[in-house]
């Protein structure tokens, strides 16, 4: 255990201190203790924090769902980074796994979870995968076309057994997130069914998916499902697709009859990257979104559905930092009007480990982990070891003038999309990920080795 430290606040973890001789220290572990026994880079994951935010999302939207009268279940987005460790901790803490392969599906059933607390995703599920699901008994299939529709039916009329709980993905048209291409629910694009009539005044792909799935014997019809995108700091957009899939409910049950037990909104609430960002606030979002729902159901005089969410970056992203090694430091100028210097700093690691900020040009911070620098700050980009000149970890950030080689640095705030994006670019192993809790560490998913890269060239 390292000596207590004061607490950085966001966008570190809420386990992360700097200890009085300047160190990084997260859950009582000194940052250079754990590079001396792992290796860098490492993904640093605060156990703690992890369970904190699954629980305050669960509380949150449980309180405020419960004072409008209705239920939520919160499915932890796998997406964001599933282990079995981090999918039993969800579990304990009162969540469901969503899944959007057979691979993350596996991974949730390995880790004990029973199929009924399980969700699949997929905008192009295999017919293996469809069945893996089936087998599992999953809680829920997140249909997302009409011709799944009828390839689960014919799945389920192969296997016989029980009708499968489907949900039918839809998108609202509502456009919402960080980047054109983590946000889901505008028209062009894969994911969905359509909520938007065609001219000729025929039913919405959304509506016909649904009359679809009521039509079919082998399907029960469990819910409706809107995500609206990643990484969403406004919560309006969550309350406007709300309001539209309780119009489509509303729909459905004045054309068919059948009233829609479920409504999941999805996932997508933004986290701090930055120590200026704001990040949604839990209570905020899962109060504002009861009202919505309340409200829009009593317009249209349908009773409530119990309401589900899937949350993955929300839960995850903070509770990780990735520990580098620096290495090579160089001063460039840049030209222009007013030309500047700026310090690149490499790093033993880069886009193989965190893709987002060559993908979506996503901001992130960082701090030496070592020691504190005694110099003036001067302008760096943290920059890896990739052949490409877009391997950016960091764009643009102040750090001590005196960074140099064998200096640990640490950048909070990557727990979400970075191992789970993570590849072997340039032949690069992956790097573990190292759970810390109550001053001990412990690796729950290690790290690659030459071996294992080799083991799949046949030579
Ligand atoms: C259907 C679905 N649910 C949940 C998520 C999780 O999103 P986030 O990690 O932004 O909460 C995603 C990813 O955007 C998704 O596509
Ligand atoms: N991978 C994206 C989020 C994708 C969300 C999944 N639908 C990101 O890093 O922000």
């Amino acid at each position: 255990m390292s000596a207590p430290g004061h607490a950085l606040g966001q966008p570190w973890s809420s386990g992360a201190t700097r200890t009085p001789d300047g160190a990084l220290s997260v859950a009582g572990i000194d940052l250079r203790a754990l590079a001396a026994e792992h290796g860098t880079p490492a993904y640093v994951l605060d156990e703690a924090d992890f369970r904190s935010r699954a629980r305050a999302y669960r509380e949150a939207f449980e309180h405020a769902f419960a004072g409008i009268g209705t239920g939520v279940d919160v499915y932890y987005a796998g997406k964001a980074f599933l282990s079995v460790a981090v999918a039993r901790w969800a579990h304990e803490e009162g969540l469901r796994v969503d899944t959007a392969t057979g691979g993350e599906l596996a991974v949730a059933l390995r880790a004990g979870l029973s199929g009924a607390d399980i969700g699949l995703h997929g905008n192009n599920k295999s017919d293996a995968e469809i069945d893996r699901a089936l087998a599992a008994g999953v809680g829920r299939i997140i249909v997302d076309s009409l011709g799944e529709v009828e390839r689960v039916a014919a799945a389920v009329r192969a296997r016989g057994g029980e009708p499968a709980p489907v949900m039918v993905r839809v998108t609202t048209g509502v456009h919402a997130g960080g980047h054109e291409y983590i946000s889901t629910a505008h028209e062009d694009q894969k994911f969905g069914l359509s909520m938007a009539e065609p001219d000729d005044g025929s039913l919405s792909p959304a509506l016909t998916a649904l009359r679809a799935v009521v039509d079919r014997p082998e399907l029960r019809l469990l819910g409706i499902h809107s995500h609206i995108g990643s990484q969403i700091l406004d919560p309006s957009g969550f309350e406007v697709a709300a309001h539209k899939v309780m119009g489509l409910r509303a729909a459905l049950l004045s054309q068919t009859g059948v009233l829609v037990p479920e409504v999941d909104l999805g996932g997508g609430f933004g986290i701090a990257y930055l120590p200026e960002d704001v990040p949604l606030d839990p209570a905020r979002v899962a109060d504002d979104l009861a009202s919505a729902v309340a409200r829009a159901c009593a317009a249209l005089g349908t009773p409530l559905p119990r309401i589900s969410i899937e949350p993955g970056r929300a839960i995850v992203g903070p509770t990780t930092l990735t520990l580098y090694t620096v290495g090579t430091v160089k001063d460039v100028t840049v030209d222009g009007e007013q030309p500047f210097t700026r310090r690149y700093v490499s790093v033993d690691g880069g886009m193989s480990d965190n893709l987002r900020p060559a993908l979506y040009g996503a901001a992130y911070h960082a701090d030496l982990a070592s020691r504190t620098g005694d110099a003036a700050p001067v302008l760096a980009r943290v920059v890896g070891k990739h052949c490409e000149s877009g391997d950016i970890v960091v764009h643009e950030v102040r750090l001590p003038g005196d960074v140099r080689p064998g200096d640990l640095l640490a950048v909070p705030a990557t727990g979400a999309y970075g191992r789970s994006m993570a590849s072997n670019y340039n032949h690069v192993p992956r790097p573990p990920v190292v759970a810390v809790r109550d001053g001990s560490s412990r690796v729950i998913v290690r790290r690659e080795t030459e071996d294992d890269l080799l083991a799949l060239d046949q030579g």
